[in-house]
């Protein structure tokens, strides 16, 4: 089901909060802030999909406000409507240039503001599925890469701020390219589809991710997670993916389709390159591979863990 798109009105003037919510009620979930101060903090704690802003409030006043909102990651993206009774050319070009998408003055037409905002929902709407579609991999709706990179930078940031270990695995079908000679192509697509379904469901914890990084090859990034702890997740994938018993006669070796993981933990410091980690869990996969496939091969870079 839908959920109701969600508007933060921010407005010191107890009267302009009751006006504006009780227009917009009916048709979006409304959320109140009393001052600037408290409206930035609400912005990045609910993130609503659009935010009215008055002008003139003491104290942090609008402009100021979408200075803030403007210049942080977590609230940039989100439209903000100017809607005061600061009249004039220059202040309504001021907002704009601030990055308002839309400046209205006061008093209002209660249904031209609707409309307003309606409209600046819309393209709200239109721009999540956007950024949703830039960042799904359509075969297997799992992540693709261009979000993997985003993933790893925030996370890799995090680990080394927190000091916690990190734990990453690539995870690559085995015998691929005999399964898509000996089936076919669809075939093939399918059980990539099935494969990582299979894997994706055992990455469970929030801040578990997956990604298709590229053909037959995918990367799970497991921040602050412990070697045993990431071994046994590695364990849970493999299996899951002997339990699809996806027939593939055409290998020599094994009687379902499998993968092969290579993994390694590590405790990132400020000189250490997110690159090492993927080339050393290349490497763990490359043993793997060499091993004989369906199999783990893990390195663990942390002393004493
Ligand atoms: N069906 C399908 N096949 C793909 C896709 N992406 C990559 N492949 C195939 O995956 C195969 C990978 O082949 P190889 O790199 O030789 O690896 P492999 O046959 O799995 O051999 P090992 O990795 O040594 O087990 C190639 O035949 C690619 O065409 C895809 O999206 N769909």
């Amino acid at each position: 089901m839908n959920r109701k798109q969600r508007v933060l009105i921010i407005d010191d003037e107890k009267a302009n909060l009751k006006i504006l919510s009780g227009v917009l009620k009916n048709d979006v979930e409304v959320m109140l802030a009393k001052n600037g101060e408290l409206g930035f903090c609400k912005a990045v704690e609910l993130k609503p999909d659009l935010i009215l802003l008055d002008v003139i409030m003491p104290e942090v006043d609008g402009f100021e406000v979408i200075i803030k909102l403007k210049n942080d990651v977590r609230t940039c993206a989100i439209p903000v409507i100017f809607v005061t009774g600061e009249l004039g050319v220059r202040q309504e070009e001021k907002g704009l240039e601030l990055g308002a998408c839309d400046y209205i003055q006061k008093p209002f037409h209660v249904e031209i503001l609707k409309a307003r905002v309606k409209l600046h929902l819309k393209m709200a709407k239109q721009r999540e599925l956007l950024e949703k579609l830039a960042n799904i991999d359509p075969l297997t709706t799992i992540a693709n890469r261009r979000l993997y990179d985003q993933v790893f930078d925030i996370e890799w940031t995090r680990s080394i701020k927190e000091q916690t270990i990190f734990s990453l695995i690539v995870i690559d079908l085995d015998d691929f390219k005999k399964y898509n000679d000996f089936y076919g192509h669809a075939a093939g697509d399918l059980a990539l589809e099935k494969v990582a379904n299979a894997i994706a469901n055992n990455l469970t914890r929030p801040r578990d991710f997956i990604a298709r990084y590229g053909g037959e090859e995918f990367v799970a990034l497991l921040p602050d997670t412990r070697s045993d702890c990431a071994f046994n997740i590695m364990q849970m994938c493999l299996k899951a993916v002997e339990d699809l018993e996806l027939p593939h006669e055409a290998s020599m070796d094994h009687e379902y389709l499998t993968v092969s993981l290579g993994g390694v933990s590590y405790l990132p410091i400020i000189e250490s390159c997110q690159d090492t980690l993927l080339k050393l869990a290349d490497d763990m996969l490359l043993q793997a591979k060499v091993n004989g496939k369906n199999q783990i091969v893990w390195q663990n870079c942390v002393k004493d863990d």
